[in-house]
């Protein structure tokens, strides 16, 4: 696995102005990106969020999935707190790619849901990795961190890598008619927690 950092610039956003950091992966050839705000390399825990990509829900406002809302909240949090910062990832589908979720989508039209479709495709549930996770954050001066999600397996792969995650915080956001069945299967199939 090498990770190396590329260049950093400021980014405005509707939320506050935030820095953000490139990186290659020169592994998988994905180019994944880390937005910080404040003082992230000083000793206390940083407020953080994990996101893989979802160009439909970040990008492109569908809501079939909760991903748009939680880019856009944890941002807002992380502006909030004056202090965090966000590993944009970019492993689109749970790391089976757009045209690859395409199809999965096409299957869950025809009543699959989304391990299912995964599945007929020929792939495992979740196909991420977080390995780049640990070189962006040493590259950042950041050991430990309080992140923004609602699965476990994602704290999990932090620490097997030496990141200590002092705490979770649910981010539970962007629920609508149309992504119902999908936090359900999340929540019964893929572990995540749900109050
Ligand atoms: N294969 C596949 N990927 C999907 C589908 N819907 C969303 N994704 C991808 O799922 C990823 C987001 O993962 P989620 O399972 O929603 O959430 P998480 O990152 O595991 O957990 P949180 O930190 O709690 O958000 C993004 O890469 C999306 O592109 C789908 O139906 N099929
Ligand atoms: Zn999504």
């Amino acid at each position: 696995m090498t990770v190396s950092f590329v260049a950093a610039s400021q980014l405005p956003t509707p939320f506050g102005i935030f820095t953000l950091h490139g990186f290659a992966d020169e592994h998988t050839g994905k180019e994944h990106v880390a937005l910080s705000m404040g003082d992230i390399s000083s000793e206390k825990p940083v407020l953080m969020r994990v996101h893989s990509e979802c160009l439909t829900g970040d990008a492109l406002f569908s809501l079939r999935c909760d991903c748009g809302a939680q880019l856009q909240t944890a941002l807002q949090t992380i502006a909030e707190n004056g202090r965090g910062l966000l590993l944009y990832l970019r492993q689109e589908g749970r790391g089976i790619g757009l045209l690859n979720k395409i199809k999965a989508y096409e299957l869950q039209d025809g009543g699959a849901d989304t391990v299912e479709a995964n599945e007929r495709l020929g792939f495992a549930a979740d196909l991420r990795k977080y390995d780049m996770c640990k070189a962006m954050l040493s590259h950042l001066g950041v050991s430990q961190v309080r992140l923004l999600t609602n699965n476990p397996r994602k704290v999990q792969a932090l620490e097997q890598q030496g990141v200590e995650v002092v705490e979770r915080i649910p981010l539970q956001t962007g629920q609508n008619p149309h992504n119902e069945r999908y936090l359900a299967v999340k929540a019964g199939k893929l572990g995540h927690l749900f109050p």
